[in-house]
């Protein structure tokens, strides 16, 4: 029931931001608090009894990871960090550059957003390629972390038999 009412406000756009891409949009879930709350209690649930260690840190891929991630680090009672694009960052910051569906990108963290042997899990809204939440992932192991997780609201079809990550994925709903 839950995941049908968080599905339903998940909006198709064809040929966004390009032809040949069929875009989700998740911004019609935040219109229903109550659908908000039930993605972050099935996530939190999900991550409480399938990880048995205690998370550190919950990092967010920007922009639409930021909606997530602050409040299931909030509910965890984990840091949050945030692996932006390149340039928005003050301080000192680690980079890498990563493919996506649509084109190549630089991701960067700020070095003292994760300390050495912290247990991170790596939360964004949607997973395509893998591009974005392997990049994720080489940043925070650059940094010292320890990827547990990775946690998505959305995995899309096509990407089903394509090994991309070497960590377990966690989707509620399959596009
Ligand atoms: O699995 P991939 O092929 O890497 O694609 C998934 C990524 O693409 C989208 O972000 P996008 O880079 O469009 O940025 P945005 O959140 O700022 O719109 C999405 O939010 C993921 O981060
Ligand atoms: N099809 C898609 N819809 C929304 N965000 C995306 N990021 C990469 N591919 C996407």
């Amino acid at each position: 029931m839950d995941i049908q009412r968080i599905n339903s406000l998940i909006r198709d756009i064809p040929d966004f931001p390009k032809k040949g891409i069929m875009f989700k949009d998740i911004f019609p879930l935040f219109q229903d608090p109550i659908a908000v709350e039930m993605a972050i209690t099935h996530i939190v649930n999900h991550i409480n009894t399938t990880i048995d260690k205690k998370i550190d840190v919950v990092v967010g891929l920007d922009a639409r990871g930021f909606l997530f991630g602050p409040l299931v680090a909030m509910r965890l009672g984990a840091a949050f960090a945030p692996v932006r694009k390149a340039g928005k960052l003050p301080g000192a910051t680690t980079q890498v550059t990563y493919e996506k569906e649509y084109g190549t990108d630089v991701f960067e963290m700020q070095q003292d957003a994760i300390k050495a042997g912290q247990n991170v899990i790596i939360i964004d809204d949607l997973i395509a390629t893998g591009g974005s939440a392997a990049g994720a992932q080489e940043l925070v192991q650059k940094l010292g972390g320890n990827v547990l997780e990775f946690i998505f609201l959305i995995e899309l079809e096509f990407l089903n038999g394509k090994s991309v990550l070497k960590a377990p994925i966690y989707s509620m709903i399959k596009a």
